[in-house]
């Protein structure tokens, strides 16, 4: 359970909000940029998004390909719960994968409210661009992946 001290903890966080732009992005379309330097294990922001169950999600998922808006903004939170931020969302969706991520997402429980807060890995510089390790499942149709990192997995999935 989360007692009073978390959620203080959790709105001093939200107090020291990044400076964070998106733009072009050289992975792939737009991307979420630093604009300040942001130290190691360091909240960077949390991916806000619709809370819908994961069954809504699979429908969705499909109306968007069907759409053309791509891959959806559709962020798995467990088994039973999907994030989405296609129609309101943060611009932590704007976020692209790497396979040697500067950030990591982390699922807190807050009020009962599962939310998924992005940390820094290590020391990000400004204009770096923000990323995590999507962790896709694997499968037998792959996406291939732009990070550019040395030791690329040549695919997301
Ligand atoms: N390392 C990578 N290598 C290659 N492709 C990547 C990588 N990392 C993210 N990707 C793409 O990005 C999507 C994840 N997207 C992150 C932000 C995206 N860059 C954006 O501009 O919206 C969100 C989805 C929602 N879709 C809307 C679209 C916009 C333009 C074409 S489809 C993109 C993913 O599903 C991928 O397709």
């Amino acid at each position: 359970a989360v007692d009073g001290a978390d959620l203080i903890k959790v709105a001093q966080l939200k107090a020291r909000k990044k400076r964070l732009r998106f733009q072009r992005s050289k992975i792939h379309d737009w991307g979420l940029v630093a604009l300040e330097p942001i130290e190691a294990e360091d909240f960077v922001i949390e991916y806000v998004g619709e809370l819908i169950r994961r069954r809504i999600s699979d429908i969705r998922e499909h109306q968007y390909e069907k759409m053309g808006i791509g891959s959806s903004y559709l962020f798995r939170l467990d088994d039973d719960y999907v994030v989405d931020a296609t129609k309101r969302g943060g611009i932590a969706r704007f976020i692209n994968h790497s396979c040697e991520p500067n950030c990591y997402t982390k699922i807190i429980t807050v009020d009962g409210q599962k939310k998924i807060f992005i940390y820094s890995k290590r020391q990000i510089r400004a204009g770096e661009e923000i990323t995590y390790n999507y962790k896709f499942p694997l499968e037998e149709q792959k996406i291939p992946c732009n990070c550019g990192s040395k030791r690329c997995r040549g695919s997301m999935n």
